[in-house]
C-alpha cells in the first residue's frame, strides 16, 4: 500500500496495461477482461486485475504526464513485482503519413522533460521499447492486417505548445511520428529495473492537417489499440 494506491501486494499481473485515462481502464477491464476486479481506486486512477484468453492481466491508469505515470509504475515495479508494461495511450500526429485511427508503436521516445537530466548529465538519453515487445506487437498487428507505423515519437510535457505542429519544427524534421506525454519515463524506468515495456497509442488528432478522431469512431478506434496490446500481453 503506498500514497497512491491500496492495493495488496500479490494484486497486479506480471503484465500491466496502462492508459493515461481510468476511464479507459475501466473500459478494458469491463470490457475485455474476465473476472475483472478493482484493486485500486486511490485518487480515482484506478487500476484492475482479470484475465485474458486465459492469462493475468491488470490494467492500471497512470494519469497525464511523466511525473504521475513515474509513480504508478514505480510502485508497480517495486512494490508489486510488475514485469511488463503496455502503454495504451492516445497520441497527437505530427506526421501526415500517419492518419487519424492508425495505432503508432513507439520505438523511441524523444522527450522534452527535465526528469533524466538529473541522471543522465551530460548525455541524452534515448528513451527506446523493448524489442521482444516491439516485434511481438509488430507481428500481431500484421497478422490483424493493422494500419500501424513503428518509429520515434515525443513525450511532451506540453499539451498546448506554442505554435501547435510548428512549435515540434525540428522534430518534424526528424521523422517523429506523434505526440503523446508518457512514455519517455515509462522506457527510463523500465530500463532501469530491467522491465520491458511499450507504448501503443492509436492518433486521434493530427496537428498538422487538424484532422480528429469522431466521437462515433473513438471508442471502436481505441479498441484495436486495446486488443493489440490484450493479445500482446498473452504472450508473455
Ligand atoms: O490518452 P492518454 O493515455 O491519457 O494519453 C494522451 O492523452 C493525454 C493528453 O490528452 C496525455 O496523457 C497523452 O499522453
Ligand atoms: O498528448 C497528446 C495526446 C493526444 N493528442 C495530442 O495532441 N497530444
Amino acid at each position: 500500500m503506498t500514497p497512491h494506491n491500496h492495493a495488496p501486494k500479490d494484486a497486479y499481473a506480471e503484465t500491466v496495461l496502462l492508459p493515461g485515462d481510468p476511464l479507459r481502464a475501466k473500459w478494458v477491464a469491463e470490457t475485455f477482461l474476465d473476472d475483472a476486479k478493482l484493486v485500486n481506486s486511490v485518487r480515482n486512477c484506478l487500476g484492475y486485475t482479470g484475465t485474458y484468453k486465459g492469462q493475468k492481466v491488470s490494467v492500471q491508469a497512470t494519469g497525464m504526464g511523466q511525473p504521475s505515470l513515474a509513480i504508478y509504475v514505480h510502485e508497480l515495479i517495486n512494490l508489486y513485482g510488475a514485469k511488463n508494461f503496455i502503454r495504451i495511450g492516445t497520441c497527437g500526429g505530427l506526421n501526415e503519413k500517419v492518419k487519424v485511427r492508425d495505432v503508432v508503436l513507439g520505438v523511441a521516445a524523444s522527450t522534452d522533460s527535465a526528469m533524466n537530466a538529473g541522471t543522465f548529465g551530460r548525455y541524452h538519453y534515448a528513451p527506446h521499447a523493448d524489442f521482444d515487445l516491439l516485434r511481438k506487437a509488430a507481428d500481431l498487428a500484421d497478422e490483424r492486417k493493422m494500419k500501424f507505423h513503428a518509429g520515434g515519437i515525443v513525450s511532451s510535457d506540453v499539451f498546448y505548445v506554442e505554435g501547435g505542429a510548428k512549435g515540434y519544427q525540428p522534430l518534424l524534421d526528424h521523422d517523429i511520428l506523434a505526440v503523446e506525454m508518457e512514455a519517455a519515463a515509462l522506457y527510463t524506468l523500465a530500463a532501469k529495473f530491467n522491465r520491458k515495456a511499450i507504448a501503443i497509442c492509436t492518433m486521434t488528432d493530427c496537428l498538422i492537417t487538424g484532422d480528429e478522431i469522431d466521437a462515433d469512431a473513438r471508442q471502436s478506434s481505441l479498441e484495436e489499440m486495446a486488443t493489440l496490446s490484450l493479445d500482446l500481453a498473452a504472450t508473455l
